[in-house]
């Protein structure tokens, strides 16, 4: 029986999103403003020169690049030898829920609920809420902000005073940071729990523990984040292949960001190159008939959201190599789909994602292009390929 794994590259954009300018993101394009970066001289940290990704871009990386935004750019676009194209995304978030749903199929039906930028942000009810959970006088922070820096910057304080540093972003989310000693990873753990469900009442997509260690002047955050997301308002491919009596296996975030639906085994790792070896792994192990479905969110949580170029282009130059090796050890009926989420242009103004196609990269078909798609198709085509039925607006390109 055929398997398939579907792996999301967090963030990886190629541009040319057709409502791009709604969100404020017009020209953005991730993958050629890294590539472009690269052979300017502009990403020599850890690396050098052009962009090289020649696993990916043999699949059609560059391809899809050029069809989705027109760019051509320096070090990609190789003649490809997989099925390639690119997806366009119709829900109207550009956050990782969004993306990683309707990916599997399920388009987000509502709008989320945000928080505006403003301090302070949140409403004092909810303030409230979070100070009865804690058992705190007060909270910290109660604003937009970059994760890293509000702890440089609030870390001291909420040491001193015990209260919980909660900030947002241009996502539906409310993020705690707090200490892993001194508050307390299972209180961080279980308040956040605890308040998800009165934020998810009201559409507020996730509510997310950052925790962190260390002393002021050197904090760091851990590998003990966990995010507290809506259930998918449908099934999603995830639950039809179960449905269907077959094994599904999540890497890294999947299980969160799905609220722990449809997912028969969970592996999860403190790095992106643990969750890689688990991929791995699965290539020899994973049942007959199964699903793999992974995400790798470095690209977004290391580089993107920190707008660091040579940073992302170091990662991506691993994970090119790491895709080698993988496709390597696959069988006569795997099909590995390479796709993303959203967007995160490091080169682009704040700290946010960016609206943006996603590339649709596979092997294990045969080669060419279906061209533009919708990112529900994705999961249509693996159900085809899975020989199970499918559910929700997708069409199959296989
Ligand atoms: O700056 P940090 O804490 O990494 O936050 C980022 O992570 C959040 C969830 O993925 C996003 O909403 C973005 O703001
Ligand atoms: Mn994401
Ligand atoms: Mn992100």
């Amino acid at each position: 029986m055929n398997r398939a794994f579907l792996i999301v590259m967090d963030s990886v954009g190629i541009g040319g999103a057709p409502d791009a300018a709604t969100f404020g993101d017009e020209g953005a394009n991730t993958m050629a403003h890294i590539a472009e970066a690269c052979a300017a001289g502009q990403a020599e940290q850890g690396r050098s020169g052009l962009l090289r990704m020649p696993v990916l871009d043999a699949l059609g990386l560059g391809a899809a690049l050029h069809l989705a935004s027109g760019a051509r750019v320096p070090g990609l676009g190789a003649v490809p030898t997989g099925l390639w194209g690119a997806a366009t995304e119709v829900s109207r978030g550009k956050d990782t829920p969004s993306g990683h749903w309707e990916l599997a199929g399920v388009p987000v039906p509502w709008d989320w609920s945000y928080f505006p930028d403003t301090a302070p942000a949140f409403p004092p009810e909810i303030v409230a809420e979070v100070c009865c959970l804690a058992g705190t006088a007060g909270i910290l922070g109660n604003c937009h902000a970059s994760g890293t820096e509000i702890i440089d910057r609030l870390g001291p304080e909420h040491m001193r005073s015990g209260w919980p540093i909660c900030y947002t972003s241009a996502d539906s989310v409310f993020q705690i940071a707090a200490h892993e000693e001194s508050f307390g990873l299972d209180r961080l753990i279980a308040l956040c729990e605890g308040l998800a469900p009165v934020l998810h009442a009201r559409r507020v997509g996730r509510v997310i523990a950052r925790p962190f260690v260390g002393q002021p002047g050197s904090f760091s955050r851990t590998a003990n984040r966990r995010d507290f997301a809506i259930a998918p308002p449908a099934p999603t491919l995830l639950d039809w292949v179960q449905e269907a009596g077959r094994p599904t296996h999540a890497i890294g975030k999947i299980g969160d960001i799905f609220s722990h639906r449809g997912i028969g085994k969970l592996h999860k790792g403190k790095d992106d190159a643990a969750l890689f070896d688990h991929l791995d792994r699965l290539a020899t192990e994973a049942e007959p008939g199964s699903l793999t479905f992974a995400n790798f969110v470095e690209f977004d949580s290391l580089y993107g959201h920190r707008r660091d170029v040579s940073g992302y282009a170091r990662a991506l130059e691993w994970f090119d190599t790491r895709a080698g090796e993988f496709l390597a050890r696959l069988r006569p009926g795997d099909l590995a789909l390479f796709t993303a989420d959203h967007g995160n242009d490091p080169t682009w103004r704040g700290t946010e994602h960016t609206r943006e196609r996603v590339p649709v990269l596979i092997a294990g078909s045969d080669a060419g292009s279906f061209g533009l798609c919708a990112f529900a198709d994705v999961a249509a085509s693996l159900a085809t390929h899975l020989n199970i039925p499918a559910q929700g607006p997708g069409r199959s390109f296989l």
